[in-house]
């Protein structure tokens, strides 16, 4: 019997093929994988914005008004010994990297629907009664024969003095960013040939209402081989789960993630994209707020290596829980 990632894997093959535009979601786990023809989609379930290709903009004009936002992550002390479990195993060998994340129960006036439609990120999702998600992380991207990743690892909150220049030359950063960078040549050579990095730590800037957070990226970019050519359902399987939310080598830390998280990361850290008939493009879905019973719950994490500490570490997931407005008037906390 076809389980549900051979249907979607074979409708993503065969869309791709016969140029048919379609939207689509992927789990962490790749157990709940979704695709809809672009015709099949409706407003009331699901709205998108991924850098452009959207049924629903931004209401960048409208006024969002007052609003209150309000986190209860875990403490210091429930997080340590999960760190101590990872550093312990990047001791011994098990891996180099390894993003550790959690869930943050939160609470907010605002609705998910009114989150997805004034936030402001490159890579915005709305699924009914799930999630909504504001990712400035794009996967992959195929455009002609070429493929393109762009691994994101390295954050520093913008008004730290001199903070570009603070986190280019942090040798932990430097680290940590060269072996993701690493790792994901080595993914794409599973797919591609000629495999090249074109641009190397670059910036960009993310905005969260209460403070500016700059995000190092690179950009890694190979021939695509012909075996996916409109294979985009091959090509995920081979991809996937995403190196920068899992951390290197892939099948040792993924086991140590289970170990330390002890939550289910359900669509937060899986991927979310489109294929518009010519390309296609996909994005990491970190910057994620679930609906589990009626309450909201951020998830968010960051990598670890032997050089990271525990009370660094853990300020970085309390900070990415965030809600990513320009222009707000007044926050309520
Ligand atoms: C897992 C998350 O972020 C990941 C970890 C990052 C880091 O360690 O700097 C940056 C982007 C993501 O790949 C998250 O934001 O929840």
């Amino acid at each position: 019997m076809e389980n549900g990632l051979d249907t979607f894997t074979g409708n993503l093959n065969k869309w791709g093929n016969e140029g048919i535009p379609f939207v689509f979601l992927v789990d962490y786990k790749m157990q709940k994988p979704l695709a809809w023809k672009l015709t099949d989609i409706h407003l009331s379930e699901i709205m998108f914005d991924l850098n452009g290709f959207s049924n629903q903009k931004r209401k960048v004009d409208s006024f969002l008004g007052d609003f209150s936002f309000h986190k209860s992550p875990i403490s210091f002390e429930e997080y340590e010994p999960k760190f101590n479990h990872v550093i312990g195993n990047i001791r011994a060998g098990n891996s180099f990297l390894l993003n550790l994340s959690l869930p943050t129960p939160v609470e907010t006036n605002l609705t998910f629907k009114e989150i997805f439609e004034y936030s402001d990120a490159p890579y915005r999702f709305w699924l009914k009664d799930q999630f909504v998600c504001f990712s400035p992380e794009i996967f992959v991207r195929v455009s002609g024969n070429r493929i393109s990743s762009f691994p994101m690892k390295g954050t520093i909150d913008a008004s730290v003095p001199d903070a570009e220049n603070v986190i280019l030359s942090d040798f932990k950063e430097a680290a940590e960013h060269a072996t993701i960078v690493d790792l994901i040549r080595n993914d794409l050579s599973m797919v591609a040939e000629k495999v090249w990095v074109e641009r190397y730590r670059y910036i960009d800037k993310v905005q969260a209402y209460d403070k500016t957070l700059l995000q190092v990226s690179s950009e890694v970019a190979g021939i695509l081989s012909n075996d996916f050519n409109g294979n985009y359902g091959d090509l995920l399987l081979h991809l996937l789960p995403a190196g920068s939310i899992t951390g290197a080598p892939k099948p040792s830390t993924l086991k140590i993630i289970e170990e330390a998280e002890g939550y289910e990361r359900g669509y937060y850290t899986g991927i979310m994209g489109y294929f518009d008939g010519i390309n296609f493009e996909s994005a990491v879905m970190i910057r994620f707020i679930e609906n589990q019973n009626g309450k909201m719950v951020f998830k968010s994490g960051g990598g670890i290596t032997a050089l990271s500490n525990a009370r660094g570490e853990y300020q970085e997931l309390i900070d990415k829980v965030y809600l990513p407005f320009n222009h707000i008037p007044h926050v309520v906390y």
